[in-house]
């Protein structure tokens, strides 16, 4: 049998079910020929790791008792009487993380990202060096600046991030295998917000924006803040992924994004809360308006995110109702990849596009994917 570490960094949402998966799934993987181990589980504040990574693994049980107490709002400190493994807090557990990073070189460790966090980035790009792969979910290791990118992605075949684009859709590995056969990409165009593609289709069909944007939060579409979707930043880091993959060395200040909020409603001015309560239900009437418009123009509205030589740029289009775009419902992505062999007609890559599960399975594919390199 493959023994496989696996540490995951985020019990959130997608963190959780990822977990979920991996004790659902033990006897197809079994039957694979594989085990996943995980030796630990943090989120911002604690860890909870094996005395033994070498060797030991935090066992079913335990993975589903982190699960409940997280999901709960418990902190993780909470398990620390339960005498199946280290807790730590504060400063320590980024020293203890890297120490695990450290054994990656000998045991294949994969660290899976699934935080919303920026701050990652210096802990990867110090695993990666010791010999880790990586697996993400988190965008923002992938549009931070170029230097930090750069060295991210400096062992490609160590890193996987389907999920950073589409959930557990395969744009990146169809792009990848694209780009790797010498087929030049000249365009992509794509609806790549799931939480967007929700609020545009719901909104058409007459209920209010404010609910709508409740309604993903509480489905698992939008990021922790939802203002991430609606501002567009969470779409144009997805426009980035893409760009980059092609060769482009873009950051995100270079990139054209609109936003569905005034500034004044912005996560510098106004708490979350007061956004989802106060904040939202002034942006139903114009955003409605909008939608009115242009269904009299026989179109609907879509957030669209486009790349081409020139262009890196996500905003909100109107579309024709009877396009690939404009007959996307609820929170489906669709991505149209043209290059010199899709010249006429793209590549098109198109199904959930957000949601803890599809999110989840995507990671725990691109886990499953790295086992290769290890005999
Ligand atoms: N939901 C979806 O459809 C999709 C999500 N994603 C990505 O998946 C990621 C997770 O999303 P989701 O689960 O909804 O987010 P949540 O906010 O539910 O969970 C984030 C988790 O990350 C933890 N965390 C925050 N900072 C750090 C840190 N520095 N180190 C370790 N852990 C940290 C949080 O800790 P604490 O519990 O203490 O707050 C929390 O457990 C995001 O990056 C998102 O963009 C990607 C594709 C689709
Ligand atoms: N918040 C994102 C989740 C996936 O990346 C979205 O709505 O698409």
């Amino acid at each position: 049998m493959k023994n496989l570490p696996v540490f995951l960094m985020g019990s959130g949402g997608v963190g959780r079910q990822l977990l979920q998966h991996i004790v659902s799934c033990r006897s197809l993987h079994a039957k694979q020929g594989v085990h996943l181990r995980v030796v630990g589980v943090c989120d911002s504040k604690s860890l909870v790791v094996v005395a033994d990574v070498l060797t030991a693994e935090l066992d079913d049980s335990f993975l589903l008792e982190v699960c409940r107490v997280k999901s709960n709002g418990s902190s993780l400190q909470t398990l620390a009487n339960s005498g199946v493994c280290q807790v730590f807090s504060g400063p320590e557990v980024i020293r203890k993380v890297i120490d695990i990073g450290r054994l990656g070189k000998s045991t294949g460790l994969a660290f899976v990202d699934c935080s919303a966090s920026a701050e990652t980035i210096g802990v990867l790009n110090q695993v990666v060096d010791f010999g880790c792969c990586v697996v993400l979910a988190n965008k923002k290791p992938l549009t931070v600046q170029m230097e930090d990118y750069d060295k991210l992605v400096s062992h490609p075949r160590r890193l996987r991030h389907e999920s950073t684009v589409g959930a557990g859709l395969p744009v990146i590995a169809s792009l990848n295998r694209i780009i790797s056969s010498g087929d030049p990409v000249n365009r992509i165009i794509g609806s790549l917000s799931g939480t967007l593609g929700y609020v545009m289709s719901e909104v058409e069909d007459g209920t209010p924006f404010s609910q709508v944007v409740n309604a993903a939060k509480s489905h698992g579409y939008t990021e922790p803040d939802p203002r991430d979707d609606l501002g567009g930043m969470d779409v144009a880091r997805k426009a980035l992924i893409l760009a980059r993959l092609l060769g482009r060395r873009l950051n995100l200040d270079n990139m054209k994004i609109e936003s569905l909020y005034p500034e004044e409603m912005g996560p510098d001015v106004m708490p979350l809360e007061d956004f989802l309560v106060n904040g939202l239900p002034l942006l139903d009437q114009k955003i409605e308006d909008r939608i009115k418009q242009a269904s009299a123009n026989g179109n609907v509205l879509r957030y669209v995110c486009l790349i081409d030589d020139a262009r890196c740029e996500v905003g909100i289009q109107e579309v024709p109702k009877d396009s690939a775009l404009g007959r996307l419902r609820g929170s489906d992505n669709v991505v149209e990849i043209y290059s010199r062999c899709y010249e006429k007609q793209p590549l098109v890559i198109q199904g959930a596009g957000a949601g803890n599960d599809t999110t989840a399975a995507g990671v725990l594919a691109d886990i499953l994917d790295i086992q290769d390199l290890f005999p």
